[in-house]
C-alpha cells in the first residue's frame, strides 16, 4: 500500500538573487497509514515549510509531493484544491475558526463546500462534535467556548469525512497541558483509524506521543529516530478506535 504522504527531494527556495532563502533542501519523507510523525527543529529551520508543501498550500521549487500514491506535480489547480478538501486536514495554532459561524458549521462548512448535502454534512459534523464531546456546544460560537474547546472544534473539522493526512501546527500551543495531551489522544485516535499525521512541535514532551521524530535543521533532515518511550505507550489500550 502507498504511503498516505511521501515527500520526494522536495526542496522550497523562497524569494530570488541575493535575496533567496532555501528553506527546504532536498527532503525525503514518508509517512504510513496510522502513523504519527513528529517534525522538530529549531526556529527557521523549516517546519512550516514542510507541512505547507506537504498539504500543498505551498508549491515545492523542486521535488515531489505524493498523497496516496498520487502525484500533486500536474495536477490541476482545481484537483488539488478538491484533494485538499476531501483528504487532508489542518490543524493550526491559532484554531482559524471562522468567528461568525457556529462550531457545527465550521465542521461543515468545508463539507458543504465539496458538494456535500447540508443535511448530510451536518450529520457528519454532529457526530465528530460527538466523539469529542461537544455536542452540547454545536451552536455556540468560537467566542462562547474556551481555547480547549475551539481546539477541539479545529480538530473535529480537521477529522471530518475521509481525511486522510492530518497535518497540525503547534496544534496544542495555546493550551494549558491537560487540554494539550487531549488533543494529542485524539490525533492518535484518528490515526488509529488509519490517518496519518504530521505534527510540528518544539515540545519534546508532545513529540514522545508520535511514532517517529524527525529533526530538521537549517531545511534538511538530518534525523530521523523514535521517540522515547512516552505517554503513548501508556495508552494503547485508552486510544483504541471505538466499537
Ligand atoms: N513566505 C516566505 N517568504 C520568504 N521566506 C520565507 C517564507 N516563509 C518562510 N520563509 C523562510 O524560510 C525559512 C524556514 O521558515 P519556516 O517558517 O518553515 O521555519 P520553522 O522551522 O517553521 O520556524 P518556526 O519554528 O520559527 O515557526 C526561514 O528562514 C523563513 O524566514
Amino acid at each position: 500500500m502507498s504511503p498516505v504522504l511521501e515527500m520526494r527531494g522536495v526542496s522550497k527556495v523562497y524569494g530570488e538573487g541575493p535575496a533567496a532563502v532555501k528553506a527546504l533542501t532536498g527532503v525525503d519523507l514518508s509517512v504510513e497509514s496510522g502513523t504519527m510523525v513528529a517534525v522538530m527543529g529549531p526556529s527557521g529551520s523549516g517546519k512550516s515549510t514542510l507541512l505547507t508543501i506537504a498539504g500543498s498550500l505551498e508549491e515545492p521549487t523542486s521535488g515531489e509531493v505524493l498523497v496516496e500514491g498520487t502525484s500533486l506535480v500536474g495536477m490541476s489547480r482545481n484537483d488539488r484544491a478538491r484533494m485538499r478538501r476531501r483528504r487532508v486536514g489542518y490543524v493550526f495554532q491559532d484554531f482559524n475558526l471562522l468567528a461568525g459561524l457556529t462550531a457545527v458549521e465550521n465542521i461543515t462548512l468545508p463539507l458543504e463546500l465539496d458538494g456535500m448535502r447540508p443535511k448530510a454534512a451536518r450529520e457528519a459534523g454532529l457526530e465528530a462534535l460527538g466523539e469529542l464531546d461537544l455536542t452540547d456546544r454545536a451552536g455556540h460560537y468560537p467566542d462562547e467556548l474556551s481555547g480547549g474547546q475551539r481546539q477541539r472544534v479545529a480538530i473535529a473539522r480537521a477529522i471530518v469525512g475521509d481525511r486522510r493526512l492530518l497535518l497540525a501546527d503547534e496544534p496544542t500551543g495555546a493550551l494549558d497541558s491537560v487540554s494539550g495531551e487531549g488533543v494529542m489522544r485524539l490525533l492518535k485516535v484518528a490515526c488509529r483509524r488509519g490517518a496519518a499525521a504530521v505534527l510540528v512541535t518544539h515540545d519534546a514532551h508532545l513529540a514522545s506521543w508520535a511514532d517517529r521524530v524527525v529533526f530538521v535543521r537549517d531545511g534538511v533532515v538530518v534525523d530521523q529516530t523514535a521517540p522515547p518511550a512516552g505517554p503513548e505507550s501508556l495508552l494503547a489500550v485508552e486510544t483504541e478506535p471505538r466499537a
